[in-house]
């Protein structure tokens, strides 16, 4: 597909949050039929229509989270992150007392507390070493650490209030501006991070697309998705209208450089003359994603500061077509630490948390091996079907494509790696590559494959359209919807254990989550209580990264009473329950990362090749029996 002038678009529609109302039937790859999967809405279902995605427990298990800890780790966080700006910018980095002070002054936490005084420390001013953090942190401890020039007004810019700054100018460009992603969840995670302080105030953001749009219908086009969470809402009116001043729009094609080059001067205009850094988010097709870097690279550099790009997925197809993606962005001139390839799956709370729990916690950290854990489930189960205007893209990439190669892999390397020396993320990064090149590719064997089908809602009134019926999807499309395999890493912490992957479309649950299987307690005194199903007696950890975030671990319990009656309890830490205010999006937390220079989310190049190099040959296999099947 060529990037050329097309016609005006309009985006397509929604796909994120999105919910579809059909039922479906989950076909696998032995011919046999099954009714089955549902997606979308609040249709209820039957128990003959469900089929369960997972074999495992339906009893969760509650946590048992160690808030010292965390607390800790995450001031670790903002100590380190500030520690690495002074040290990758020469400046001397001060002693580690300011983390001491900084944990001194919320000694008397409670459980209940901890989450207020973390965004205390982030949202008001605080003290770390001599670097004051304000409620925009970044751009402050920028600001105290470079050479600093006033940014210029310009007539034609629009921001009347910009106010003078001694901090850089940060300039982030959407391409593919007009796009679902990017009015969906771009733009909405910049407005969430400008309100609650964490950009600069002299930003501006870009949007950048072939449409023939005004900078005023850009932000007509934006607004109606912005929101205020509660904590802010007060000044939801000023902030909005303070973050669309900010906010142009750049038409331009992808094929010239040229409407690049216009789009520079105007970043010059607003940037002035002294110190600017850019982010420039390429949420275009993948056809696209070459030809944008390229005239990136000639012509909107930025030559006063810093330029990075996210990425966003598919990363190829296969490994040679990533490849290809990967060499071409290092020829048009980015290197690896300019290119933050974004999973947002990686950015939500309770992936972020694993490594937390795992690595702060006495209670799980010796655990996390094939001694004691029997298997691990990853489960991405979604009740929708294929989004809206995504029909045939999903129909060419499949659910392996679209769900397993990055989401899926991505968790499991972060589940599974070694301790790394710090949280950096080159150090985080080596110990991912290290379990995703120890993972043993599967075989079409390996795997069962579906496709949701047409059905009839519960009050028998409307029918609901399965894949096949999906408009843009290929006649007798075998593309699969769901995807169940096991996967294997082959070296001495995790040999034997099975990592059971298990994602797809049109089902009947949605949910996302990790549960980690234990064995059993060997010699277990109480095993003729169990009876023989000593399975399910055995602990259960499961994190719940959505709906709903939680984490349950589930426990052995004497019933209260004279006698000796066990059951399985949750231990539950549902997070809407126990913290106050809203999870951020995970694009607020990745944009703002890149933003830091904090690449531990995102994906290397080299993690990336192993990803590919684990699933290409069962896509090759899987393309081929298509093949010879469609000879039939
Ligand atoms: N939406 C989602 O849920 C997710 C999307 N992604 C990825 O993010 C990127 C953007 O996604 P999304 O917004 O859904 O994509 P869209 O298909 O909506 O495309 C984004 C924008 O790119 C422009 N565009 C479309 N086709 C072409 C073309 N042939 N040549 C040049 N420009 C074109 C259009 O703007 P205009 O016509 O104005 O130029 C369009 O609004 C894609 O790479 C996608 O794979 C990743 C995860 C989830
Ligand atoms: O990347 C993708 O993610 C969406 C799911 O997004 P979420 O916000 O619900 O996590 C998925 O539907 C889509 O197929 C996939 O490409």
């Amino acid at each position: 597909m060529a990037c050329a002038l097309g016609s005006i678009a309009t985006g397509s529609p929604a796909c994120f949050g999105h919910s579809v109302n059909s039922a479906s039937v989950f076909r696998h790859r032995q011919g046999t039929s099954r009714s089955v999967l549902a997606r979308c809405t609040s249709r209820k279902w039957s128990t003959n229509e469900v089929y369960r995605l997972s074999a495992c427990s339906e009893n969760v298990c509650p946590l048992f989270l160690n808030f010292w800890h965390w607390t800790e780790q995450q001031l670790q966080r903002s100590w380190l992150t500030v520690k690495n700006r002074q040290q990758k910018l020469g400046l001397k980095v001060q002693s580690e007392k300011p983390l001491q002070h900084t944990l001194d002054s919320f000694s008397s936490f409670d459980g209940e507390g901890v989450g207020r005084a973390i965004t205390g420390n982030l949202g008001s001013s605080s003290v770390v070493g001599n670097i004051k953090l304000t409620d925009s942190v970044r751009g402050d401890v920028r600001a105290s650490a470079t050479t600093i020039g006033e940014p210029s007004l310009s007539p034609h810019a629009n921001i009347d209030d910009l106010t003078p700054s001694t901090t850089p100018f940060l300039t982030i460009t959407v391409l593919g501006a007009t796009g679902d992603l990017a009015t969906s969840k771009i733009f909405p995670a910049l407005f969430a991070l400008y309100y609650s302080g964490h950009l600069p105030e002299n930003v501006a953001i870009f949007g950048y697309s072939r449409s023939p749009l005004s900078d005023e219908d850009l932000r007509n086009l934006i607004s109606e998705r912005l929101t205020c969470r509660v904590d802010h809402a007060e000044e939801c009116g000023n902030k909005t209208d303070a973050f669309l001043k900010r906010v142009f729009y750049q038409r331009g094609v992808y094929n010239t450089c040229d409407h690049m080059e216009t789009l520079d001067s105007r970043m010059l205009e607003l940037e002035g003359n002294g110190p600017a850094n850019r982010v420039f988010y390429l949420s275009v097709p993948k056809e696209c994603l070459l030809e944008v870097t390229n005239c990136l690279s000639a012509s909107a550099k930025s030559k006063t500061g810093w330029t990075r790009l996210i990425v966003e997925k598919p990363f190829g197809d296969d490994a040679d077509s990533s490849d290809k993606i990967t060499r071409g962005l290092y020829q048009a001139g980015f290197s690896e630490d300019q290119i933050y390839r974004i999973d947002h799956l990686l950015g939500k709370e309770l992936i972020e948390n694993l490594t937390v729990l795992r690595f702060s916690n006495l209670v799980f950290e010796p655990l996390w091996s094939r001694t004691y854990i029997k298997n691990v489930q990853f489960i991405y189960s979604e009740d929708w079907g294929v989004c809206p205007g995504k029909e045939r893209y999903f129909d060419e990439q499949g659910v392996i494509r679209d769900l397993v190669q990055s989401h899926m892999l991505q968790t499991i390397a972060l589940f599974a790696m070694e301790p790394p020396v710090t949280l950096e993320g080159e150090d985080i990064r080596n110990e991912k590559v290290k379990v995703l090149r120890s993972m043993r590719a599967p075989t079409y064997a390996d795997v069962v494959l579906g496709q949701y089908k047409a059905s009839i809602s519960k009050d028998g009134k409307s029918k609901i359209p399965g894949y096949l019926d999906e408009p843009d999807v290929r006649t007798n499309s075998l593309t699969p919807t769901f995807v169940a395999t096991v996967l294997y890493i082959d070296n001495s912490r995790w040999d034997g254990v099975p990592f059971l992957v298990k994602a797809g479309k049109g089902l009947i649950k949605h949910s996302v989550e990790i549960r980690i299987q234990f064995r059993q307690v060997p010699g277990n005194l109480y095993r003729e209580r169990f009876g023989y199903n000593l399975d399910a007696a055995a602990n259960e950890l499961v994190l719940r990264v959505q709906p709903d975030e939680a984490i349950n671990l589930k426990v052995n319990n004497k019933v209260p009473g004279l006698g000796l009656q066990l059951d399985s309890s949750e231990l539950n830490l549902l997070y809407r329950d126990k913290y106050d205010g809203e999870v951020p999006d995970s694009y607020e937390r990745l944009i703002l990362d890149v933003i830091d220079g904090d690449t531990h989310l995102f994906l290397r190049g080299d993690e990336l090749a192993a990803t590919w190099e684990i699933l290409t040959p069962l896509l090759e296999e899987i393309e081929n029996l298509k093949e010879e099947k469609d000879g039939i």
